[in-house]
């Protein structure tokens, strides 16, 4: 049974529990049916919050009960990758990677809002428009007058502890995800790197994410 921050137990379904003033905890569960790579259905829990710090509409999506050390995404926002299936960035493949991985062998993963690194789809747009002019994405963050990365974590590290998680197994190739659920109490047993999914489009996105934004990313030339 999860537990909300303050260790009360929480129903897996039914109503919304009110945490009290200045927590977090689980508003709702409701299942929702995902495809597994293998073609069997799997149920995954789609959980909201209530008492979030920033206010955004975080969800996280959890398969199977909560394992001592669960294997855990956080995956940000991206409207363009995430449901259009643009291949500028890599999100949309990572996005289908983690999900596979997490209804196969359970685990949690948490989406959250943070469109464009924090700045919003709008303004990623307006970024976009630097890209084709020649800027790299973090350069043209800085054009715009915002700095290369402005997601914070606090929420995620309270929407798992509302969820009764406090070592993870965490799925990223960004050290800063890693670094900050540290610093807000989440303990990081281990990183577990996604794939690389490099096309032509994206070649220079990827790049710069691993010179300037220290991804683990090992640019093989000719990975697809
Ligand atoms: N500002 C900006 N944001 C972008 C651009 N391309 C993608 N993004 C955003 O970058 C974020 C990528 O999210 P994630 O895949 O969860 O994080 P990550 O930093 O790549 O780290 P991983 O966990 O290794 O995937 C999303 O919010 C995208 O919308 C861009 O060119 N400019
Ligand atoms: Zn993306």
């Amino acid at each position: 049974m999860p537990k909300t921050l303050h260790g009360e137990d929480t129903p897996l379904h039914g109503t919304p529990v009110e945490p009290p003033e200045g927590s977090v905890g689980v508003r709702a569960r409701v299942e929702i049916p995902v495809q597994r790579a293998d073609g069997a259905w799997t149920p995954g829990q789609m959980v909201t919050f209530t008492g979030l710090g920033d206010g955004l509409e975080h969800v996280a999506v959890q398969f199977g009960p909560i394992a001592d050390v669960p294997l855990v995404r956080l995956h940000s926002e991206c409207l363009t990758g995430d449901v259009f299936g643009s291949a500028r960035c890599d999100c949309g493949p990572q996005l289908t990677e983690s999900m596979q991985l997490l209804a196969a062998s359970g685990g949690v993963l948490l989406y959250l809002r943070q469109e464009g690194r924090g700045i919003g789809l709008y303004n990623k747009l307006d970024a976009y428009r630097l890209q084709d002019q020649g800027l790299d994405t973090f350069a043209a963050n800085r054009e715009l007058n915002f700095s290369d990365d402005l997601r914070d974590y606090r929420s995620a590290a309270q929407m798992l502890q509302a969820l009764g998680v406090s070592r993870i197994r965490l799925h990223t190739n960004n050290p800063d995800k890693a670094a900050q659920l540290a610093s807000y109490g989440v303990e990081v047993v281990e990183q577990v790197r996604t794939g690389i999914f490099r096309n032509e489009n994206n070649d220079h996105y990827l790049r710069a994410k691993a010179e300037y934004g220290g991804h683990s990313i090992e640019l093989v030339e000719g990975t697809a």
